[in-house]
Parts: structure tokens; C-alpha cells; sequence
């Protein structure tokens, strides 16, 4: 359970560390009055110009002086939490703001929990369900792609698209529940294509949405590659020369790699987690068995496999379809064992060929398409979840209106439908999913 929203909380809201300057916020009923007792400035500090940066130095309760800071009021509800809210700028330094954040507690502010002032925000009309967790997604993106599709759904973009789908099915709702008004009428058969008509536009847009959900898994949680095959065919190389440095051990020796290696890079704007293994291989030494487990743990997890081979050896596997078949070591010559199987050649000691394996590595995630339009619209897991939901409804509804049940059952599901498409914004609030999402918030957000 959240603490009450009466209370006034504080929270560092810049990273932990030495910085040139950090930011504490404060936000609730209080905000002005526990700044007030710690900051002298020109005016006190409830008659301050809002929104206009003031100086002054902030003091602890023994009167000592902490800093020189500068300090913003905001009232509510124009702020950011749409509460009152008072931000102090101070000199960048773990010490510092720590000192400063302590004399706030001490006069009255309560820490805030991960997220709690964007969950005020939300609490408080500022933005929907959607934008609040686009200030998570913006916070913690990779790369170009992942932060501009933050951007349009902070704009609310995602939002709107709710919102015209929460019209259609109300406007659904209504011409079925004008036949529940008049109890003898049975739903007539013109108005009958014309409801299934809508109700197949409905699903359209839900499905449209729907199939935005792998893009937003690849934009979140970037894509598990991982670079398996047998030991000495060039993993290692690969790894470094795609991530720029040579971050994994390389040598002749077969069975280098033991523990699983993982860096993310960004090819055109995705976000690739790209995982080295240690070779496969049948062996005795116990060492590298324990590396090959954890090859098959990250193969069984993988979104796409990179299998490597020596170009000059003869193919021992076949490649399937989900995995990208890679020939290296193409500088030594190719085994004419070779000639007809399908494969990125590439060269990691001669640079050779990389540019065709990145293009094939975009080419098989969602889609292929890598510019800003394809991906600027991306649901998140539990906007899935809600999406999912509100499908099975409306297939319900579609089945008791093709099935000619009375016009109750078909509304009753529409009303499912409602409800699982608003969710999606946070029309029906609920403490266990708003802990859920805020709780992987950083502090001070
Ligand atoms: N110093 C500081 N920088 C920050 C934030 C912050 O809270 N403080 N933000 C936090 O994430 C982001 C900016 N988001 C904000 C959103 C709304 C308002 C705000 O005061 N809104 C008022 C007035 C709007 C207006 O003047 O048009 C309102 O909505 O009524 C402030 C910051 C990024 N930078
Ligand atoms: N000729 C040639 N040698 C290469 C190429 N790529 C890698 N090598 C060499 O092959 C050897 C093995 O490379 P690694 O990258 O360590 O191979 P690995 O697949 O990671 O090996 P394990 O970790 O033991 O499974 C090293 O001596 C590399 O310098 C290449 O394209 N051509
Ligand atoms: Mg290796």
C-alpha cells in the first residue's frame, strides 16, 4: 500500500554520484512550508514568483549552511505532479545533496518511493496510464528508435489511439443498448451487418495495436542474440569486432570462452544484446562443460541465433530457420562443402563482410524496416495484456450478435471490451497494478 497522498515527499532526483549539480524536488501540501524552513533567500519562500529560479543557501537544523542553492516553486496544479512542488538546485556531490535531502526529512517531508512523484502526477490527471510509463521507457532508452517512440507516447499518442477505440465501442455499446430499452425488439438484420461491421473495425484497430507489441519488446529489452557454434571458429572475434573493442579473450586455443559474455550494441536504432558462448564441442573437462550448459540456457532464451562456422572446414550442422547461419574465416578459403548452403561470409580477421551481417541481422527482427515511422508506435507487454483481453471480448460480442442472443449478452461483452481497452490508459485503477509499474521507477522520478 502507498502512503497517503497528503503527505509531502523528497527525493534526490539526479543520479547518485559526484556532478556538477543535483536536483532535489519536493512535491504535496507541504512543499513550500518544509523548503520554507530550511532556505533563507530574499522573500520567504511561500512568496516567491513561481516557476522562476530564486537564490539562496539552505541551512540544517543546527543552523549550520549546507549550500548556496537555487530553488523553483511550483503550485499546484501547475507542476509536474500537479501538487505544489519546490525543486532546490544544489552543487553536484553525494554529500551534499544527501545533507540537503536530510534536512527536508527533518522537517517534515517524507522520502518518496521509486516513481511516486510521476505516480502523483498520473494520480493527479497530468497523464494517463501511457505517458507515465513512456517517462520510464525515455529514462532507460538505448538508442535513437527506443527514445523517439518514448517521446510520441509521452505525447500521448498511444493514448489517442485508446481513446478512438474507446468511441467506437461506445458508440457500439449505445446502439445495442438502445434495443435493451425496448424489450420486445430483437436486434433487426440491417442493424444487425451494420453492428458486426463495426465490431470487425474494432478488432481491426485492436489487432493493428496488437502487432505493435514485438517492436515494443525489441525497443524495451533489445534482442538476445547470441553467437554460439564450435570452439575456435571466430565467436570471440565476432563479438569484439561487431561491439568496436575487444572486450572477450581471443586465442587459437580452442575452448577460451567459458562464461557467458553479453554487451548491447545498436544496429540503425535497435538495440541488440549480443551474447557470446562458449564453444560447443564434446569434451571432459568439466570447466567447459559448465560453459556449454550455459550456451544451451542462452540458446533456449534466444531471440535470434548467430551459429559460426570455419569457412574452411566442411559444414557439419544444418542451420534452421531461426537461426542465421555465419561463415568465417573466409580469408583461408572455402570448403566446396560449402557452395550451396545459405550464409553470411564474413571475414572477422580481415573486417570482411560485416555490413551484409548487420543488414541480415535487421532484416530478421520485426520486420525488417528500421525507420522512425514503423516504430514509433510500440505497446509494452501489459498494454498487450489489456489489448489481448479486450479482443476476446469483442469476439464474444461477435458471437452472441451472429448467434442472436438477446441484446444484453452482446452488451455485457462490449462492456468487457470497454473496460480492458481503458485499462490501457488506467481507466480502472487498481493498487497492485499501479505498485507494479511504478515500483521499477527510479527514486526522484
Ligand atoms: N527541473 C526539472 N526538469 C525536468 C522535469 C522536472 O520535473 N523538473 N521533468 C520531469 O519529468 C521533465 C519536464 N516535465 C515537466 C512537465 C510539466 C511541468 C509543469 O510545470 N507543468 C505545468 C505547467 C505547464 C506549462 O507551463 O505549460 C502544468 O502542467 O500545469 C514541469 C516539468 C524534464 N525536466
Ligand atoms: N584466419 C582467420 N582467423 C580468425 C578469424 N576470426 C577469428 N580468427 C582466429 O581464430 C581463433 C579463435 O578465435 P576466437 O574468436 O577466440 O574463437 P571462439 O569461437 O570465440 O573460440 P572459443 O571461445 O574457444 O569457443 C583466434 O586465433 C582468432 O584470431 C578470421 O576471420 N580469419
Ligand atoms: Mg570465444
Amino acid at each position: 500500500m502507498r502512503a497517503s497522498m497528503n503527505d509531502t515527499i523528497a527525493a534526490i532526483s539526479t543520479p547518485f554520484g559526484e556532478g556538477a549539480i543535483a536536483l532535489l524536488r519536493l512535491s504535496g501540501p507541504r512543499a513550500a512550508g518544509i523548503a520554507g524552513a530550511i532556505f533563507r533567500g530574499k522573500k520567504p519562500v511561500t512568496e516567491l514568483v513561481p516557476r522562476v529560479q530564486h537564490y539562496g543557501a539552505v541551512y540544517d537544523a543546527k543552523k549550520r549552511k549546507l549550500d548556496d542553492v537555487l530553488l523553483t516553486v511550483f503550485r499546484g496544479p501547475h507542476s509536474y505532479t500537479g501538487e505544489d512542488v519546490v525543486e532546490i538546485s544544489c552543487h553536484g556531490g553525494v554529500l551534499v545533496s544527501r545533507r540537503i535531502l536530510g534536512a527536508l526529512l527533518k522537517s517534515g517531508a517524507r522520502s518518496a518511493e521509486p516513481g511516486e512523484f510521476t505516480q502523483r502526477a498520473y494520480l493527479h490527471h497530468k497523464m494517463d496510464l501511457t505517458q507515465a510509463e513512456a517517462v520510464m521507457d525515455l529514462i532507460s532508452a538505448q538508442t535513437d528508435l527506443a527514445m523517439r517512440a518514448a517521446t510520441e507516447q509521452l505525447e500521448g499518442r498511444l493514448g489517442e489511439c485508446i481513446r478512438a477505440l474507446r468511441e467506437t465501442i461506445i458508440e457500439l455499446l449505445a446502439n445495442v443498448e438502445a434495443y435493451i430499452d425496448f424489450p420486445d425488439e430483437d436486434i433487426d438484420p440491417d442493424s444487425g451487418v451494420d453492428l458486426l461491421a463495426k465490431m470487425d473495425a474494432a478488432r481491426a484497430d485492436l489487432e493493428a495495436l496488437l502487432a505493435t507489441a514485438d517492436r515494443g519488446k525489441v525497443l524495451r529489452e533489445g534482442v538476445r542474440t547470441v553467437i554460439y557454434g564450435a570452439p575456435n571458429v571466430g565467436k570471440s572475434s565476432l563479438l569484439n569486432l561487431l561491439l568496436g573493442h575487444e572486450r572477450a579473450i581471443v586465442s587459437p586455443r580452442p575452448g577460451t570462452t567459458r562464461d557467458v559474455i553479453e554487451e548491447t550494441i545498436n544496429l540503425g536504432g535497435l538495440p541488440i544484446r549480443l551474447i557470446d558462448t562458449a564453444g560447443v564441442r564434446v569434451s571432459d573437462d568439466e570447466l567447459e562443460q559448465e560453459g556449454m550448459k550455459r550456451t544451451w540456457q542462452e540458446l533456449a532464451r534466444a531471440d535470434l541465433a548467430l551459429h559460426v562456422f570455419d569457412a574452411s572446414e566442411p559444414p557439419s550442422e544444418e542451420a534452421n530457420g531461426t537461426v542465421l547461419t555465419v561463415l568465417n574465416k573466409t580469408d583461408l578459403g572455402e570448403h566446396p562443402g560449402w557452395r550451396k548452403i545459405d550464409a553470411v561470409r564474413i571475414s572477422c580477421l580481415k573486417n570482411k563482410g560485416i555490413d551484409a551481417l548487420t543488414k541480415a541481422i535487421v532484416a530478421r527482427i520485426a520486420g525488417g524496416s528500421t525507420t522512425h515511422r514503423d516504430w514509433s508506435l510500440a505497446i509494452n507487454a501489459r498494454h498487450a495484456d489489456c489489448l489481448g483481453r479486450a479482443r476476446g471480448f469483442i469476439e464474444a460480442a461477435r458471437g452472441a450478435l451472429t448467434g442472436e442472443m438477446s441484446p444484453e449478452f452482446v452488451a455485457e461483452e462490449l462492456r468487457g471490451a470497454l473496460d480492458a481497452v481503458g485499462d490501457v490508459v488506467g481507466k480502472a485503477d487498481s493498487e497492485e497494478i499501479l505498485g507494479k509499474i511504478f515500483s521499477t521507477f527510479c527514486i526522484g522520478k
